[in-house]
């Protein structure tokens, strides 16, 4: 990865990061008084991350949204404060993601956590699964019962993290402890109705970024236009498999309903890394100005398995990755007249929800109409679309 990319890409992340304020005893009215002047008490939701000292969390949000390779996380310090990350400059994941120091009472009287709670979209608790993990557990569901209280449409995630460290079949196993564990614990509390999910993640490889995608795709209340739309586009262009990537992140916001093997994704996210690398090299201007990404930003790499790989550019934030035969291919006229339609849709999908969110107008989605052409396809499902804010 070059410099420049990282500078370039994260940027305007730099200028919002770390919006922080300190945390501590001593602290928390000053803490809860930006919390409610800052621009987090707007609409968009926020992503918690929490869990047990050293658990990783940090270390997520840096590999995720902020380029770092995993290795240089060894050297991040204890967080003692609360970072409130705004990536939403830069990105197309346009939440708060608010990371919470390990060692806190968070349950402190003093410290509203009601007020957390009621504007979170997703909780992400994060477990070291090279630990013991009965504190974590403990802690857990505290956290979550807590939260579910005041806020029962919170999504709970929970990150059994650091697996790079364990064999296939210790994965496997320490996944159903926890997940055992935690379950009769919700049980035992009679909370049944709260739902967790579990996801096996490690910084060292590309499951964290598939985990964060599931936690942001839940977010994403135009998902299914946005995987019915992919579908139509795919099915007819003789495409295999289509990722509606944020460039900046590598999380794919949406993908068509086949099902996703980590190998393509990894596949993709090389093929991101790749374009952008080149284009700091070679496309920016003498002076190093322009953008690594624009609206040309556009890719074809063949494989030596016949397979190809296809990048174009559909919005700022968003790249469209496709997977397809050489044989497909041989018909690019008509992919590219297929693609132009689906940009244009989903340009109208996130056009429909922002000027719904200005005039403040409740319109009732419907899934796209499955008669009728291409084109006429995609439109219809893209004016159908979930006309909701996205965040
Ligand atoms: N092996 C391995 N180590 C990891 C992974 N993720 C994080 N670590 C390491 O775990 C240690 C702690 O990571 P942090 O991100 O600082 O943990 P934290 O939860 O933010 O810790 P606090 O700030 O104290 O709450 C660092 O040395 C990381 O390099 C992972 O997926 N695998």
């Amino acid at each position: 990865m070059s410099m420049e990319y990282e500078e370039q890409l994260a940027g305007s992340l730099v200028d919002s990061f770390p919006k922080d304020f300190g945390y501590g005893v001593e602290n928390m009215d000053m803490m809860q008084e930006n919390m409610e002047n800052s621009p987090s008490a707007d609409n968009k939701p926020r992503i918690l991350l929490m869990g047990l000292r050293r658990s990783g969390k940090s270390s997520i949000q840096k590999v995720v949204f902020h380029k770092m390779s995993p290795n240089e996380t060894l050297f991040l310090e204890s967080t003692n404060k609360i970072y409130k990350d705004d990536i939403s400059g830069s990105s197309f994941v346009n939440f708060h993601i608010w990371d919470f120091p390990g060692q806190v009472d968070f349950f402190d009287p003093t410290f509203d956590y009601e007020m957390i709670f009621r504007g979170t979209g997703a909780l992400i608790f994060v477990i070291d699964a090279q630990d013991d993990y009965v504190e974590a557990l403990g802690r857990l569901h505290l956290t979550v019962s807590r939260a579910f209280r005041v806020n029962p449409e919170i999504n709970f995630e929970v990150f059994i993290h650091k697996v790079d460290g364990l064999s296939d079949d210790h994965k496997i196993e320490t996944q159903r402890d926890i997940h055992q564990r935690a379950n009769d614990d919700l049980a035992d509390a009679s909370l049944e109705k709260l739902h967790l999910s579990f996801y096996l993640t490690s910084i060292y490889d590309h499951s964290i970024f598939e985990a964060f995608s599931k936690v942001v795709q839940k977010l994403i209340p135009q998902l299914p236009t946005l995987e019915n739309l992919l579908n139509i586009f795919i099915s007819n262009s003789g495409i295999e498999k289509a990722f509606l990537f944020d460039v900046v992140s590598k999380i794919y916001i949406a993908t068509d309903s086949s099902p996703v093997d980590m190998q393509s994704y990894e596949l993709c996210c090389d093929m991101i890394d790749v374009v952008i690398d080149v284009s700091c090299i070679y496309g920016l201007k003498d002076d190093g100005n322009g953008n690594a990404y624009d609206k040309e930003s556009l890719a074809i790499i063949k494989l030596n398995n016949t397979t190809v790989l296809y990048l174009k550019e559909v919005t700022k934030f968003l790249a469209l990755v496709c997977i397809l035969r050489e044989e497909s291919f041989e018909r690019k006229g008509l992919i590219d007249y297929n693609f132009h339609c689906f940009r244009k849709a989903i340009h109208e999908v996130f056009e429909v929800s922002s000027s719904t969110q200005r005039t403040g107008v409740a319109v009732q989605s419907s899934p796209p109409s499955s008669s009728g052409n291409g084109l006429s396809r995609l439109k219809s499902a893209a004016l159908n679309g979930t006309p909701r804010s996205l965040v």
